[in-house]
C-alpha cells in the first residue's frame, strides 16, 4: 500500500525496538478508578517500522451494521489473535516489555494485538470503549503505540458529566488506558480537516478484550 509518512529527521536509525519502561512511564489518574500512563517515544526506530508494517501486513476495509444500513469503518484493520505470529519482531519485544511491566496489576498477559491504519485526517474512530469482555465490568488494560502522524487520542467519561480530555499522540508514544477506563470513559480519535499523513495504532489487550 503507498503511504506518504514523512518520516522524522531524528529518527534514522534501523533498530527498531522498545525503550525501557520502568519510571519512565506516567500515570494520569482520572475520575471513576480509571487512569491513563503515557510513555511518549517509546518506540525507537518509529520510521523504520512504520514504513514496515504499512508494507507487510494485510491491511484490509470492514464495514460494519449501524442501525438499518451498512457503512465503511473510517480506517484499515487487521487483528492478530493471541495464536497469530505478530508481523514484526518489534511488536513481540513490546508486548513482552508490556507484560512485564503490568503483570502483577493486570493479573494477565496482553494477548491479542489490533492494528489500525488511518490513512489521512478522515479516518477516525468514533465514541466507544473496548467494552466485550473483561473491560465491560472488570478493570483491565490496553496498551497503544502510535506511530506515524500525531492524532488526538480523546477521552471522556461515559454518560457526560465531565469535561474531553485530549491526548496528542505522537510517534513512537506509548499510551495505556486502565483501571476502569473501558467501562466509565469513552476514547475516539476524531477526523481532523488539517493535511494528516497516515497513522499506524497498535493496541494490545488481554483475552477477550475487544
Ligand atoms: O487509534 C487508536 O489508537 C485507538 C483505537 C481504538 O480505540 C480501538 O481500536 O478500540
Ligand atoms: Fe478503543
Amino acid at each position: 500500500m503507498e503511504t506518504l509518512f514523512q518520516g522524522s529527521l531524528l529518527d534514522w536509525g534501523d533498530d527498531i525496538r522498545p525503550g525501557p519502561l520502568g519510571a519512565t512511564v506516567h500515570r494520569t489518574p482520572l475520575a471513576h478508578g480509571a487512569w491513563i500512563d503515557i510513555r511518549p517515544a517509546w518506540m525507537g526506530g518509529a520510521d523504520a517500522l512504520f514504513h514496515r508494517l504499512a508494507d507487510s501486513v494485510p491491511w484490509h476495509a470492514e464495514r460494519r451494521q449501524m442501525y438499518d444500513h451498512m457503512v465503511d469503518v473510517p480506517r484499515l484493520l487487521s487483528f492478530y489473535a493471541e495464536e497469530d505470529t505478530l508481523p514484526d519482531p518489534a511488536l513481540d519485544a513490546a508486548k513482552s516489555l508490556l507484560n512485564t511491566h503490568y503483570a502483577a496489576e493486570l493479573g494477565e498477559p496482553f494477548r491479542t494485538a489490533g492494528l489500525c491504519l488511518y490513512r489521512d485526517g478522515r479516518d477516525s474512530v468514533a465514541w466507544h470503549g473496548d467494552r466485550i469482555g473483561r473491560g465491560r465490568t472488570e478493570d483491565t488494560m490496553v496498551a497503544i503505540i502510535s506511530i506515524g502522524a500525531p492524532r488526538s487520542l480523546l477521552l471522556r467519561p461515559r454518560g457526560g458529566g465531565g469535561p474531553t480530555l485530549r491526548h496528542d499522540l505522537g510517534h513512537g508514544d506509548l499510551l495505556v488506558m486502565g483501571g476502569s477506563c473501558q467501562r466509565t470513559w469513552e476514547h475516539a480519535v476524531p477526523k481532523t480537516t488539517r493535511a494528516m499523513g497516515p497513522r499506524i495504532s497498535i493496541q494490545f489487550r488481554p483475552r477477550g478484550v475487544r
